[in-house]
């Protein structure tokens, strides 16, 4: 659990993070979101301590931050960058090796947890070998990740980490990033300015405005009750009711019933469902396990 109590972070007479208190909870992922210059890099940096707050404090599962020597901080605390922030002269096995060999580990222990990372985030062998440049930009991003976690972290701070990818190959990173941290239940505080981003992944959202925090929620209540107008908007009115149906599975609106037809898994999404009903012309779908999804019912929690 990463606590952050009031943190203050001032540049001359502007405020870049003003007051900021949120908790985090262990093993769940935080998306901040906020247009430019709302200050979410600014508190990024200063849960690592990369920036040393005016005022408050970072409280890691009980501990004061600020005592913790840098060593353990390091350990502690993975950071992914956008653009990754590769070192260009070293192979993707030195740059993932970076904590490990800050933190004096010998050369055996250092290649087996690299090697170990390269099939974590899904790597072939011959990538520890290449240089940067010689890397896909996923290949590259993924490199970035396993860096950030070569010291077994408790906590990976990720400052856009999908940026500079494309949107096909930035949806699959977000995927894949969803499974691994089901899988080694990393705690993530990551930031975007893309929302969707944030409803995909975030199993709560802090919204960010002029170093403040305007709402923190889970996305479905920020989807449908935003705390201001400033998040009413950066939801977008016109996107929320899809966006709405998108984070909502068929099982939470299953009604009994039969009918013929390929069922649909439980966890798929209502707009998934709803795609398929226009598409085909139908208004019921049968769900696997039993019971139907009927469009009626979608469309009145697209209303809601
Ligand atoms: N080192 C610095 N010196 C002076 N001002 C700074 C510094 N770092 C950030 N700022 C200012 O603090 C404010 C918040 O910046 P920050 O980078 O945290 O915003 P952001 O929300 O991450 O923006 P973006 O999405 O554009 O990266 C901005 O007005 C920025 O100009």
């Amino acid at each position: 659990m990463i606590e952050l109590r009031q943190l203050s972070k001032s540049y001359g007479s502007e405020k870049a993070v003003d007051g900021v208190s949120l908790d985090v909870p262990r093993g769940t992922i935080t998306a901040i979101v906020g247009t430019s210059g709302s200050g979410k890099s600014t508190l990024l940096r200063l849960v690592n301590r990369l920036i040393v707050p005016d005022h408050g404090q970072v409280v890691i599962d009980g501990q004061d931050a600020a005592r913790l020597p840098q060593a353990d901080l390091r350990r502690r605390i993975g950071y992914v960058i956008q653009d990754n922030g590769l070192f260009p002269h070293w192979t993707a096995a030195r740059n993932i090796g970076t904590v490990p060999r800050l933190l004096g580990w010998d050369a055996p222990r250092i290649a087996s947890r690299v090697a170990e990372l390269l099939e974590l985030l899904q790597l072939q062998p011959q990538i520890a070998s290449r240089y940067p440049h010689e890397l896909s930009g996923g290949q590259a991003q993924r490199v970035g990740v396993a860096r950030a976690l070569a010291a077994d972290p408790d906590v990976l701070l990720m400052d856009e980490p999908f940026g500079a990818l494309d949107p096909v190959v930035r949806k699959r990173a977000r995927q894949d990033l969803r499974a691994l941290q089901q899988r080694i239940g990393t705690t993530i505080l990551l930031v975007t300015h893309d929302m969707d981003e944030a409803i995909g992944l975030g199993d709560q959202i802090a919204v960010m405005r002029n170093g403040r925090i305007e709402q923190c929620d889970t996305p479905a209540r920020i989807l449908a009750d935003p705390a201001t107008p400033f998040v009413r908007d950066l939801v977008g009115e016109g996107q929320r009711a899809f966006r709405y149906l998108s984070i909502q599975t068929v099982a939470s609106l299953r009604e009994s019933g039969q009918i013929a037809g390929t069922a649909l898994p439980p966890e798929t999404p209502l707009s998934t469902a709803l795609e398929q009903m226009l598409w085909t012309g139908c208004d019921m779908l049968p769900i696997a396990g039993g019971g139907v999804i009927r469009r009626d019912a979608i469309l009145k929690a697209a209303q809601g």
